[in-house]
């Protein structure tokens, strides 16, 4: 068997997997939480078998420190696991990286340069692929940027309305994120029974297949694909833009910050404040989508109005896409809010019905981990709604895999 690590480090977190690419299953993973606050703690998924282990973890070396040592203890013994390659989640690629890319000083050092575009994700990748390849240096290192997938936006898309000599000079242009995420689900959409049925049915080839797909994670986005090929995403320059999120506002007025900075905030205040404490936690007090529900379901008319505000800018970009792409065949639900919370999708799609989109409430409350229809009805020229889990890992162990032995 060969495996591949995947590391996603995240702002505070460090997911990981082993997966076998070619079979797609998960050999053992877990995520290590909360790291550099005060108490932190690993979960490790072995077969069947679950470590956890409450410590606190500085930072991103000791967490992969840690998560060596559950392997170590606990098993799949890591020298074992016939690993060919670690792949490594890079949030921001910016206009240099567009392809997975086999890591060494340089490819570091450019990453590093990259910071100020996603200070929230590309320290914690940084910091991951340094202690992994001092960890694991006899293994090949590759990384895997949520931008390529965005890569061949068109330009209409990608184009901020700015001074052209200002967006040359800086890089300026929508680079979008999630893209691994973006890919896997368009993809695993493109290839369902159901939509191929529905193709087959008008008549029509795979290259005309428009799908809207909404990544409702922590981070969330939204995807316009036009025969597989992105034609618009929600989130921009930095993974700021877009759609309301965990602790991100998205789309605001850059005229807010003008009047922020002017009335007293220093930049950096304005960069915690749109980073850190905006979105659903800002709105509410929390920012996990299940005490947002909790909150809502008690009466709590902050968390009430934060949930209305989420719905409402999903069904706008919904809205947009569709206009975008000239019609819609599949809007596609993901990540952990999307694959997990059925009120959610049906509050999306409650409001659409003039595109035709309309939920099975059945279908769409029944749970499941596999890619599913979740929308009325079946044949006919309807859009579907679908549910399709999202694995970044997977996909980056392909990618990385790939890369490494040849396609
Ligand atoms: N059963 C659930 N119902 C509603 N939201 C959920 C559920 N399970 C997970 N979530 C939400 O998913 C979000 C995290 O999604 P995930 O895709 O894991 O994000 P990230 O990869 O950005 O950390 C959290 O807001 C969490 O509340
Ligand atoms: C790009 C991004 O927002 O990622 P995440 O959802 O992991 O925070
Ligand atoms: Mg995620």
């Amino acid at each position: 068997m060969a495996t591949v690590l995947v590391l996603n480090s995240g702002s505070s977190s460090l997911k990981y997997q082993l997966v076998d690419p070619e079979s797609g299953r998960s050999v053992a993973g877990g995520i290590v939480e909360r790291i550099g606050e005060s108490t932190g703690s690993a979960t490790h998924q072995s077969g069947d078998a679950e470590t956890v282990r409450d410590s606190r973890v500085p930072d991103h070396g000791a967490a992969l420190r840690l998560v060596l040592d559950l392997f170590d203890e606990v098993g799949p013994s890591l020298a074992d696991a016939g690993i060919t390659a670690v792949g490594h989640r890079v949030v921001h690629g910016g206009a240099v990286f567009t392809e997975p890319t086999l890591v060494d000083d340089d490819v570091v050092t450019a990453v590093r340069d990259l910071i100020p575009l996603a200070p929230l994700h590309n320290p914690a990748a940084v910091k991951g692929i340094e202690v992994a390849r001092e960890l694991l240096s006899h293994l090949p290192h590759v990384a895997v940027f949520d931008t390529a997938f965005f890569a061949p936006l068109p330009a209409a898309a990608a184009t901020y309305a700015l001074d052209r000599k200002v967006t040359a000079e800086h890089g300026i242009r929508r680079y979008g994120f999630h893209g691994t995420s973006h890919e896997f689900v368009s993809a695993a959409v493109a290839a369902h029974p159901a939509v191929a049925a529905k193709l087959a049915a008008e008549g029509r080839g795979p290259e005309t297949l428009r799908q809207v797909v909404l990544h409702l994670g922590n981070g969330a986005s939204a995807s316009a694909v036009l025969g597989g090929r992105p034609v618009d995403t929600s989130m921009g320059f930095t993974p700021l833009e877009g759609l309301v999120m965990g602790t991100r506002p998205g789309d605001v007025d850059p005229g807010i910050v003008f009047h922020l900075v002017r009335t007293g905030m220093s930049a950096s205040d304005v960069d915690t404040l749109l980073n850190k404490r905006s979105g659903l936690l800002g709105m509410s007090g929390v920012n996990d989508m299940r005490e947002v529900r909790k909150l809502a379901d008690t009466g709590d008319a902050d968390a009430r109005l934060a949930l209305e505000v989420y719905l409402h800018r999903l069904r706008k970009y919904v809205g947009a896409y569709t206009a975008v792409l000239g019609g819609i065949d599949v809007l596609t639900f993901t990540a952990g809010v999307g694959e997990n919370d059925h009120r959610i999708r049906s509050g999306v799609v409650r409001d659409l019905k003039f595109l035709g989109l309309a939920i099975d409430p059945a279908a769409n409350e029944a749970r499941s981990d596999e890619a599913r229809v979740v929308s009325e009805g079946s044949g006919g020229a309807k859009p579907l709604v679908m549910v399709v889990p999202t694995n970044e890992e997977l996909a980056i162990a392909r990618q990385a895999m790939e890369l490494v032995e040849g396609p």
